[in-house]
């Protein structure tokens, strides 16, 4: 706003002193006219621009216990749509917002390619919960924004049509949604206008055998059939909005009350960034701990970047909050961090209680093809990618003991070391997933934060196998170099004496 100001004033001096040979006291009188002027358009301006956003005067009440939920399940399975019809037949009963709907997958390249491709979030409310809920992405392309949208639930939604059973997608999103910790699902087998009875049958039975084989709960997992489409278009209501509203039932009835860590350090995994003209740069996801407010001093971290900033504003879906708590999805203001210093899986958080690492040992488990896994071995000095919370890097994966075991196969765990190409804020405990073009290949836990990569060996890294074991390479030899002064140098104090 300064910068706009200044040049503006700057530009109208020019042109006052170029077109007249006028007196000082004539020059200063118009200079102060002219700044007075462009700060009374500005005043004006400033507040159109920003309008809509951060501005809402409505507060968000806490009346309900508020839960994270979305759907998840392969592409075109019907996922968006019945998200849509959710806040249809609720906005009937005031409980969401109307035509809310509408919004969901209007971004034009997701338009033009019918796809959901950014997992998009709303809230609705049942009698006796607020939800947030995030419509996540099913296309295999975009399973980096279905983890991080999966990353903000405590349940969700498996959606399987009735007219495909379970596909390649079904089965990963679990298995992604599992690694997340999200252990209640409740199965919605939509497209039930398009598939007969027998078929529904053998789907139901499918699907219950690969949620036991997965390790979720496949014979007390609630299932509900119907046609989203059907409850969008207001057509046949036993199997359109009655079977929403069976659906909602089994949600608040299956899908428990999250316990939020409300008394531990603030801890905000960033998932989307925004500026607003005049007002600062916008984070938006879910905080995991802890709870933050206006004025209260924060660290944006991740990615080797590091800012200190301060809060100046919380928002939940357009209304404001005095106070974000754990398990809040929400949109909250920084100052003096621009928009491009921030990205998806950096971390707010409250001053030094997290660090960032690169270099760490972890229990990793490698899938094969029935837990919806690619089924490749993983060798030392493997090269693939690590995601965690909203975020992901590319990793490189050395072997630890290689005479023991030279891989870890397809059904077997191991433990690995793992060179992160980006420092992250990681900590003891955290679960990850490694994926590679093919599909889902292992998932794992931290379990040592090693001391951080030095900088020459991070920039080996970055030339992949090679480049790493070369700087190894060079590192053995200069540790044998020094062993070897070490020994000539006693064997001379010995000599000698
Ligand atoms: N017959 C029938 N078609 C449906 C139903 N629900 C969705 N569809 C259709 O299935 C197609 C895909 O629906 P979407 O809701 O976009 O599917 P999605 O799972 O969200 O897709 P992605 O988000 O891209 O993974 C669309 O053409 C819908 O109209 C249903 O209940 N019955």
């Amino acid at each position: 706003m300064w910068f706009r100001k200044s040049q503006l004033t700057t530009k109208l001096i020019t042109c006052t002193i170029s077109q007249s040979n006028l007196n000082h006291i004539w020059l200063i009188r118009s200079i102060y006219t002219i700044c007075k002027q462009n700060e009374f358009i500005l005043r004006k301006l400033v507040p159109v621009f920003s309008q809509n956003r951060f501005q809402s005067k409505e507060t968000f009440q806490r009346d309900k216990p508020h839960v994270n939920i979305g759907t998840i399940g392969h592409v075109d399975h019907g996922k968006t749509t019945l998200t849509s019809a959710i806040t249809k037949v609720l906005a009937k009963k005031k409980l969401a917002k109307a035509k809310e709907y509408e919004e969901i997958d209007n971004a034009p390249e997701e338009k033009a390619r019918g796809i959901t491709i950014n997992a998009a979030h709303l809230d609705y409310q049942t009698e006796n919960r607020h939800y947030g809920h995030t419509d996540c992405p099913g296309h295999a392309d975009y399973i980096k924004n279905m983890i991080t949208g999966t990353s903000q639930m405590d349940g969700a939604i498996l959606v399987v049509a009735a007219t495909d059973g379970c596909m390649p997608q079904t089965k990963e999103h679990l298995l992604l949604a599992k690694q997340i910790g999200i252990m209640h699902v409740v199965v919605f087998i939509n497209k039930i206008d398009a598939a007969d009875a027998e078929m529904l049958e053998l789907v139901e039975i499918e699907i219950r055998e690969t949620l036991s084989s997965m390790g979720f709960d496949g014979t007390n997992t609630p299932f509900v059939k119907g046609s989203a489409l059907y409850a969008l278009e207001n057509k046949e209501p036993e199997i359109g909005e009655k079977s929403i509203l069976k659906l909602l039932e089994e949600v608040d009835r299956h899908i428990p009350l999250p316990v939020r860590d409300l008394d531990k350090p603030f801890y905000f995994p960033v998932e989307h960034v925004y500026s607003i003209v005049g007002r600062g740069t916008v984070i938006t996801g879910k905080v995991e701990r802890g709870k933050v407010k206006r004025g209260d001093p924060v660290e944006l971290l991740g990615y080797n970047k590091y800012f200190k900033t301060t809060v100046t504003g919380c928002e939940t879906f357009h209304k404001t909050l005095p106070e974000a708590q754990a398990g809040d999805q929400v949109g909250i203001l920084i100052k003096g961090v621009k928009k491009d210093d921030a990205r998806r899986g950096m971390v707010l958080s409250h001053p030094n209680t997290v660090k960032q690492h690169d270099h760490i040992e972890a229990q990793l488990y490698v899938l094969n093809k029935d837990e919806g896994g690619c089924a490749v071995p993983v060798v030392d000095y493997t090269i693939t990618h690590i995601y965690s919370k909203t975020w992901d890097t590319a990793v490189n994966i050395r072997i630890p003991n290689l005479d023991e075991r030279e891989m870890i196969m397809p059904g077997e765990d191991g433990r690995i070391i793992a060179k992160l190409y980006k420092p992250m804020v990681l900590e003891l405990g955290q679960r990850f997933t490694f994926r590679n073009p093919t599909g889902t290949l292992g998932t794992g836990i931290i379990s040592k934060i090693n001391e951080n990569l030095l900088e020459d060996e991070r920039i080996a890294l970055s030339d992949g196998k090679k480049g790493l074991m070369k700087y190894e390479k060079r590192m053995a030899e200069k540790a044998a170099r020094e062993a070897e002064r070490a020994k000539k140098a006693a064997a001379k104090k010995a000599a000698s004496s």
